[in-house]
Order: C-alpha cells, then structure tokens, then sequence
C-alpha cells in the first residue's frame, strides 16, 4: 500500500506521489497516526488515532457528541479555518470535476451566528419496542443507527427548548400505545422543528412565514425553505445583485420553491418567470406575489425544462436565469435547452459544490464563462456549504474565458 499523506477532511490535492486517505477529524496541515481501514480504487478511509502535531487552528468541540453524531463535522476547527477549507473545496471540485482551473474563488461569506443558528432540524427515532422508544436524534457518525440528540448544538435556542418537549411528548404517545394495545403497528417517525415568525412549528402542514430582506414569505412549515436566516439575507442580496445586469429585461428562476429568488429580484425586471416541480411551492409562490403587492412575476408548476415551452417570447440575449437545483444538480436535458435558449447571465446557487461543477463544465463548453464563484457559510460546524457561480454568456464578454465583463459586480471577499 503506498504511504498516505497527510490527510484532511475532504481529501488533500491529488499528485502522482500522493496517495489520498479520508479520516474524518483532521485538520489540514496536522500530522497524525492513522489507522486504515478500507482501501479503494483511487483512496482509503481511516480512523484518526492521535494527532501527533496538531494545527493552531484545532479548537475544544462545543457539543458533546461531536465524533460519534453524523450532524456536524467540523467542530474540531476553527471556524476561520472551516471557512478557508470549504472555499479549498470548491476550487479542487471545480478543478477536478469541472475542469476549471485558473479562478479565483471569493472567501465565504458567513455571519458570527455559527452556532445556535439552524432553523429547522428533523430528528428521527426508531419504531417503539414495547412502547419504549430508544434514541431520538441523527445518524451516528458513519453509521445507519442514531445517536440520541436531547439538545444540538447548531439549533437555534428556541428549537432546542422544544426539542426538550417534543421528545418526552413522543415517549409519552408511545408508551400509551403500547398500553392500549391499537391495532396500528408502532413505526419510527422522523419528526420537525422549524422556528419560523409564528414560533417553534411540528406540524410539517402548518402554514408559516418568515421575513427575507424586505419580503414576507409564507409557505408549509415542511417544504423547502433555507434553514439559515442570518447568512441567507446577504446570499439573496448577492444573488439580486448578480441577476441584475444593463440591458437584461427578464428573469428566469428555474427550481424557485416558494419565489424567494424570483420575488426578491422582481422589482429589476420587466417580466419574471418561475418554474418549480412542487405544486404547493408553486401555490406558496404565487401567494407571496399577492402578500407583497409583486405583478410582474409569473409561476408555473412543473419540470424545469417546461419553463422555455411558456418563453418563446422573450430572447435569451435580453434574460438572466437562476438556477438553484436540488443536490442531484440540472440534468441534461433541462442544461441543454437552456443553452439553446442562451440567456445573457447564469446565476447558479447550489449545495452541492460537486453536481454544481459537473453542470459548469457543460456551460463552459458551451460558450460561457465564469464571472465570479462566492461560497456562502449557510452551514457552520458542518462539512456543506452553499456555492453560486455566476456565468455570463461569453460572446457579452467580448474575450475569451475568465474575463470580466463591463458589468462585472464589485463582490467584496471578506467575512461579513
Ligand atoms: C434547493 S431548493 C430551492 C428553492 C428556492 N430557490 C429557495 O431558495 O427557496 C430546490 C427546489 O427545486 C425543486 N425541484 C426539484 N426537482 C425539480 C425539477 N425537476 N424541476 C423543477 N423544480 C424542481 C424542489 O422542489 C425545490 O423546491
């Protein structure tokens, strides 16, 4: 087996003399003893045994179940050094898997709230045996079992203040099932906590609503809805910000949920057009419009790719699209219409720094270039991040690749 090098938490550079081994808890830079155990074609995975040097950047983890719950990952670091290694993931996916390579990409921006800061968390628990039901939390580190959760760390306060009696309501429910003997089987259940404007809501069908830049939103309390709202106010100015460009008369939000895009960059535009898969994001969408007194922006349900069969009308050359797709990322099909269409910019939002560099490298090959790549921290203490690349259709840009053009935003590199 070749030697390892000294390994980090996604995997260090490749080179022909390296070999990569993943072992979660290592910081870059630290020299440690490891212990491997699974080979793979192109890496190993290993168990950290001690760190023989470690990094200044190693920090005391706040929670104490950090190590064996799956939630978070980065605890052990800092949280300037977590921010430097998403940004180093980025630009090694988009190297590696894009095969984009001379960019520069932004510092992640993030706020101060770096713990106590998730709105939203969905603890799960086994079915009951014999009315006693076990742990009530997250995937264990690696594992397909639970670890028990009675409080989390990146929740915000008041979740965890509920969590406390959610928990003791479901043990209650479970143990007077048991006794009553219902004919219904026992079954594990995986529960919600969203903290919205109408407090701490369970109810995965109850209306509710919170308060983005100037907009109101409201939607189900278990549809998508980002779960971060101190980081998420500057990723929506950014990305309106992004959209709007001289020239451009029409927004294309492709994925758009309940319109916060769509909405919040309505009032640079002549026309917008959102499409979303789910007809309830849809009706929410539609909703919102009306809540904020928006007339300019139309919604309909169904695929992305439907989306250029309803804007015939309009020229690409005159449109932005955002783009902010599930995990999977666009598919093909959607990908190539949309360059058939051509709008004149691509704002791309997506969690998945990985199926988002795939979908860059179509886009490059097909005539645009990259303006800007600025992550953003919506995620603290854990190994995601959210990235937006924004894409300008290269003819705008009169050059070649990588060049700026006459539009290009300012796009401050700090930490807010
Ligand atoms: C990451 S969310 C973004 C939602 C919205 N932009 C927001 O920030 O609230 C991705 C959205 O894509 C939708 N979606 C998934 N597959 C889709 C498809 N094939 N066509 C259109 N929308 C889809 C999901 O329902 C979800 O609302």
């Amino acid at each position: 087996m070749p030697l390892p090098t000294p390994s980090t938490p996604g995997g260090p550079r490749e080179s022909p003399e390296s070999w990569v081994v993943m072992v979660p808890g290592v910081i870059p830079g630290e020299r440690i003893r490891l212990r491997i155990y699974r080979n793979h074609k192109n890496y190993s995975e290993a168990d950290l045994m001690h760190v023989l040097e470690s990094s200044s950047e190693r920090v005391e983890p706040v929670c104490p179940l950090f190590g064996r719950c799956g939630g978070c990952q980065y605890q052990h670091m800092s949280v300037a050094a977590q921010r430097a290694w998403k940004r180093e993931h980025v630009l090694q996916v988009l190297a590696r898997t894009g095969n984009v390579t001379g960019i520069t990409v932004q510092e992640a921006i993030g706020t101060e709230h770096t713990l106590g800061y998730r709105s939203k968390i969905t603890p799960h628990h086994e079915k009951p045996r014999g009315g006693e039901i076990r742990e009530i939390g997250f995937l264990k580190l690696g594992s397909r079992a639970l670890v028990d959760v009675p409080e989390c760390a990146i929740a915000t306060p008041a979740i965890n203040a509920r969590l406390r009696g959610l928990r003791e309501e479901v043990r209650v429910t479970a143990r007077a099932a048991a006794v009553a003997e219902t004919p219904r089987k026992p079954k594990g259940a995986t529960l919600l906590l969203r903290e919205t404007r109408e407090g701490v809501v369970t109810d995965p069908r109850a209306e509710v609503s919170d308060q983005v830049g100037g907009l109101l939103f409201k939607y189900t309390a278990g549809s998508f809805f980002q779960n971060n709202p101190y980081v998420l106010p500057h990723m929506v100015e950014y990305v309106v910000r992004k959209a709007g460009a001289p020239n451009v008369r029409y927004l294309v939000d492709a994925y758009c949920g309940g319109g916060l895009f769509c909405l919040s960059a309505s009032k640079n535009f002549e026309a917008c057009y959102g499409v979303e898969i789910s007809e309830l994001a849809i009706l929410s969408a539609q909703r919102n419009a009306e809540l904020n007194k928006i007339g300019n922006c139309h919604f309909q349900a169904g695929d992305a790719t439907d989306i250029f069969a309803g804007i015939g009308h309009i020229s690409g050359a005159d449109t932005v699209t955002i783009l902010d797709p599930p995990r999977k990322g666009c598919d093909e099909g959607f990908l190539t219409q949309l360059c058939r269409f051509r709008p004149a910019r691509i704002v791309y939002v997506s969690c998945d720094p990985a199926t988002q560099a795939r979908d860059a490298r179509f886009l490059l090959e097909r005539g645009y270039d990259i303006e800007e790549v600025q992550p953003f921290d919506l995620f603290p203490q854990t190994r995601h991040i959210e990235n937006v690349i924004v894409f300008v259709e290269a003819h705008r840009t009169g050059a070649g690749a990588g060049s700026m053009p006459s539009w290009a935003g300012e796009g401050g590199t700090a930490s807010l």
